[in-house]
């Protein structure tokens, strides 16, 4: 015998119902139905019954659309008149008795237990006629079977009287059997129902008793989901879940089954398989006792709740004393407060527990009155409340015993910013429960989600400033590469946030990365690179990544604020690791604290892996003693292409073409491009440098450079072309070349200049736009480490800032 149970949208409306006598149809055994009342209609009689009490006479029209919608049923479901007129017939005592209790309740303003559970429960005693009528099943009172008593203000189910009036029950099933869910009654024969979501425990209850094969809960979702699938569009139905899983996951949040239904079946071993009504071809969820192999994810779950409130009662007086907890307990179990988490440590100087949020000021008033003389003497010292929390908890039984479970959860979620408040697990190891802000909530459950293999695919969310010659190449390579980081990588990379200097473009689902700069054109929101920073902790995105493609100050400012949040920094700009010291410190300090990434690879030779063999030196304990480089792709192609048909001047103006320089030569020409890369490769070597410590004589006089704007100064670079010509010619009679050089010493300073080099040097067949960098360390001493490569451009900057950014995702 199986026992199956259709929730309100299942039978919501006739269209619903024929669906569900598909279901029955296909049915091979005995069936016994369960029905909830038809979608919406519980609600709508506790409102029409308070709207009663208070004496508004609107409910009477409430109750008169609760008739109708009964009605339209009937007639849509039975053609024939005379079976409409039955039907009719056989739920006027319902309609009559719906009236009747409303009208006196509005009479005499007044709302008891006793009538509103009668009221409230008339949705599944219509339900239930109508719906045995249509599938020709044989009807069966549950109130007359299913019996409760009161503890705690709660109907609670007289199990053994229950039990022994089913199996009274039995031999007069018939081959398709339906009782309405949720309603009961007591000793008195008084009306009384098993609560919000109580047909399903009918269903399990009458499965026990019957010794069923099989419970079916039938819902409007596929089964049990890995997460709330409104805030992580990845999740997926859970094929199986063990009786205790499915427990937890019910209890917090996952509201796909009644939690109390799950006892009786355990109990019994009766399967329970959760299965869509609108989709009844998938397999849905199976609820049993079986072992799984192979065996499965440590973690089947992630619930979460909101609209909890945190409550902490703290006092050093609270230390030692027994009974404390049991009075705070019972004050709140006498208000009938329902406590969903607990978290004591053990100091004892507080208890921390979460309620829903609108029982919250009733739960401080029975704590106060409780400890009154505690708060009085100052024992207790308070009692604080937080609202907007959320509750999550990860559920899996093959946590147990597993080591590192909470510390993948919590520096998943730590790492993104998330503040853990509270914390819960109990010993079987099954749940681990925290407490959280409930804006970070979907934050929290798309990290997890993530961090525990729960989803196919991780998700870097990418913000980007600079839209030019680098940043137009990034976004091709992103566009490009994006397949292939799905399949091979299992890495989506979201381009959520353009910006240039005029303005943004923003989508919180993403954007296609190849018409992005031609879109921000069309439909650009004006604001500043502060707004588009603010936007970006607003969105309080997982894992977001900002990157900076820019040559701008003011973006470099925005760093700091932007890790503090928990953003990750990808940069190809080098102003903010060149300015002062302790404000790079600080933005790499921060990183590290917060366990998120700042890297800037490619501020010193582009696309050339330079400083992260530094960093892998210096962590694995060698001491950088002196460097000396080329560091500037722009003056090295410029010293290289000069020639007698070649000017300086010229050779400016190709050196931007192909995408070398600064958006303003004279960041290269001065020197400060390469003073700005000496300074950054100094620190990363283990030298506290500022800019005053870096001798620079500049490529070109500085009274050219002291010109009030760009287009004068190549105006007057014209008057350069022949000097260098000749220093250039004398250097090659020499048997030399010229070079634009950079060497740091290990007295921690450094120069920077032009140089004249032999060909016994290793600058000296530096071709083209080429970078070298020559690292003397106590392991390199006699011969060194050489780095060498194209050091400028657009193409091999960009793929630089991909590398990084792929490296925050660490895969
Ligand atoms: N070229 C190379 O070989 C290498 C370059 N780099 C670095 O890459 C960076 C980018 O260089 P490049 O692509 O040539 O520069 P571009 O001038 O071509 O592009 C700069 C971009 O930054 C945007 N921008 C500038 N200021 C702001 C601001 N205040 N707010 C918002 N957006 C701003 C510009 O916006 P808009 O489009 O609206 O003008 C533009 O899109 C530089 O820092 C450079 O040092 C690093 C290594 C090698
Ligand atoms: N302008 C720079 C580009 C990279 O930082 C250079 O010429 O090297």
């Amino acid at each position: 015998m199986k026992i199956l149970k259709f929730g309100g949208t299942s039978v919501g409306s006739a269209d619903n119902i024929r669906r569900v006598k598909d279901i029955i149809q296909n049915q091979n055994n005995r069936v016994v139905i369960v029905v909830s009342a038809l979608g919406g209609i519980t609600d709508r009689l506790i409102k029409a019954a308070t709207l009663a009490a208070e004496g508004d006479g609107q409910y009477a029209s409430e109750v008169k659309q609760i008739v109708e919608i009964h009605q339209d049923s009937i007639k849509s479901l039975f053609s024939d008149e005379q079976k409409q007129q039955e039907v009719f017939d056989m739920v006027a005592p319902e309609f009559d008795e719906l009236n009747s209790i409303t009208k006196g309740v509005f009479l005499i303003r007044e709302l008891s237990r006793k009538s509103l559970e009668s009221i409230s429960g008339i949705g599944e005693r219509l339900s239930s006629k109508i719906i045995a009528s249509f599938l020709n099943a044989k009807w069966f009172d549950s109130r007359k079977y299913i019996k409760t008593y009161v503890e705690y203000g709660r109907s609670q189910v007289d199990l053994e009287a229950t039990n022994k009036l089913l199996l009274e029950v039995v031999p007069k099933l018939d081959k398709i059997s339906l009782f309405p869910g949720f309603i009961s009654s007591n000793k008195k024969g008084d009306n009384t129902t098993l609560g919000r979501g109580g047909s399903d425990y009918t269903a399990s209850l009458l499965a026990a008793s019957f010794d069923a094969d099989m419970l079916e809960i039938w819902t409007d979702v596929n089964g049990f989901m890995t997460a709330d699938p409104k805030v992580i569009s990845r999740a997926y139905c859970i094929e199986h879940l063990s009786y205790a899983e499915a427990m937890e996951l019910s209890h917090f949040g996952a509201k796909v089954i009644y939690p109390p239904t799950i006892l009786p079946a355990y109990q019994k071993k009766i399967p329970i398989t959760i299965k869509n009504t609108f989709n009844p071809e998938t397999p849905g969820t199976l609820i049993d006792g079986q072992k799984e192999t192979p065996k499965p994810r440590q973690i089947k779950g992630i619930s979460s709740i909101k609209n909890v409130s945190l409550l902490t009662v703290h006092g050093m007086g609270m230390v030692g004393v027994s009974g404390i907890s049991m009075r705070l307990f019972a004050s709140l179990a006498a208000e009938e407060i329902n406590v969903i988490l607990i978290s004591q440590a053990s100091s004892e100087n507080s208890i921390s527990i979460v309620i829903e949020s609108d029982q919250s000021e009733k739960a401080r008033k029975a704590i106060e009155k409780e400890f009154k003389r505690e708060l009085d003497d100052r024992h207790i010292s308070g009692i604080v409340i937080d609202d907007q929390m959320a509750v999550v908890a990860i559920v899996g039984e093959n946590m147990k015993h597993t080591t590192g479970m909470s510390g993948l959860l919590f520096n998943s979620v730590g790492k993104n910013g998330v503040n853990v408040y509270a914390i819960a697990q109990g010993a079987s190891e099954l749940n681990i429960s925290f407490v959280i802000k409930e804006r970070d909530i979907k934050k929290a459950l798309n990290v997890i989600h993530e961090s525990f293999f729960l989803s196919d695919y991780s998700r870097l969310n990418l913000f980007l400033v600079g839209k030019g010659t680098v940043g137009s190449k990034l976004l091709n390579k992103i566009a490009a590469q994006s397949e292939k980081l799905m399949n091979e990588n299992r890495l989506k990379i979201r381009l959520i946030g353009l910006a240039g200097r005029k303005g943004m473009l923003l989508n919180n689902e993403g954007m296609d990365a190849s018409t992005a700069i031609e879109n921000l054109e069309k439909e650009s929101i004006p604001g500043t690179v502060e707004d588009f920073r603010d936007r970006i902790i607003d969105m309080n995105l997982a894992n977001s990544v900002f990157v900076d493609c820019s040559a701008s100050g003011e973006v470099a400012a925005i760093y700091q604020s932007l890790l503090d949040a928990n953003v990750s920094v990808v940069t190809a700009n080098k102003i903010a690791s060149s300015s002062s010291y302790s404000t790079y410190k600080k933005l790499k300090d921060t990183a590290r604290e917060k366990g998120i990434r700042f890297f800037f690879e490619t501020n010193v030779g582009a696309g050339l892996p330079i400083i992260a063999p530094i960093n892998d030196l210096v962590r694995s304990g060698d001491k950088i003693v002196r460097l000396e480089a080329v560091l500037s792709g722009t003056l090295n192609y410029i010293v290289n292409t000069l020639s007698e048909d070649k000017p300086l001047s010229e050779v400016i103006i190709e050196a931007k073409e192909k995408g070398f320089s600064e958006p303003d030569p004279r960041v290269d020409l001065s020197g400060t491009d390469v003073v700005r890369k000496s300074l950054i490769l100094a620190r990363e070597s283990g030298y506290n440098l500022e800019e005053a410590d870096v001798q620079v004589e500049p490529f070109v006089p500085q009274e050219y450079l002291d010109l009030p704007s760009l287009e004068e100064f190549m105006r007057k670079v014209k008057e350069l072309d022949a000097p260098f010509e000749e220093r250039r010619q004398k250097a090659l009679k020499e048997g030399k070349r010229l070079r634009y050089g950079a060497r740091l010493t290990s007295e921690g300073k450094a120069v920077v200049g032009l140089m004249e080099v032999d060909r016994t040097h290793p600058f000296y067949d530096l071709e083209g736009s080429n970078n070298i960098v020559l690292i003397w360390s106590e392991h390199y001493f006699e011969h060194p480490m050489q780095i060498k490569g194209y050091g400028a451009g657009a193409d091999v900057t960009a793929a630089g800032v991909f590398a990084d950014i792929i490296k925050v995702a660490n895969v």
